[in-house]
């Protein structure tokens, strides 16, 4: 199973998300983020992927989750990231078109939809443990445990 990771910015009342152009996910919104490379740990993963995508360099992001992602075409173990001080102006890339939303407002009909089960927890500062299975397209299993060490 391979390693990437997703980075959730968070501003007093709002959160960045990207709208992806292509890969895994591309056409939803999600965190920032993506794979692991070789020789790369998780935590200098985020910090790239997030500049690579938004043009923004985040500082110290704290790991505060974890999900197993299974589906029929791509799996991974997904190392989830919450960062409050950043450098930067986020600006499109050829990958994504970031978007501030207010975390009480959240675009979940267009994310995945198990992001709905974790998200608001990582929001507001709680950490997780997942294990989800999809199914062409859609959650078939989804085990969540919350308020969990994760490092
Ligand atoms: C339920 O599954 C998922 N939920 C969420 N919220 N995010 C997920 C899920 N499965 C994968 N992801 C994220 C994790 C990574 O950020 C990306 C996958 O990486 P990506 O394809 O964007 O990787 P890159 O290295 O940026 O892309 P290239 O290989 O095209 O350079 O999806």
């Amino acid at each position: 199973m391979r390693d990437a990771t997703l980075c959730h910015l968070v501003t007093d009342d709002e959160t960045l998300l990207i709208h992806k152009k292509r890969g895994v996910g591309s056409d939803r919104y999600v965190g920032p983020g993506g794979k692991v490379e070789p020789g790369e740990t998780p935590s200098e993963c985020v910090v790239r992927e997030v500049e690579e995508e938004v043009g923004v360099r985040v500082h110290d992001p704290e790991k505060v989750g974890e999900f197993e992602y299974y589906s029929e075409d791509w799996d991974a173990l997904v190392h989830v990231y919450r960062a409050t001080e950043y450098e930067g102006t986020p600006s499109e890339s050829d990958e994504a078109i970031p978007e501030w939303f207010p975390v009480g407002d959240l675009p979940f009909g267009e994310m995945w939809a198990t992001d709905r089960d974790w998200l608001p927890t990582v929001l507001d500062g709680g950490t997780f443990r997942g294990r989800f299975v999809y199914h062409e397209g859609d959650p078939r299993v989804v085990e969540l445990e919350t308020g969990v060490r994760v490092d």
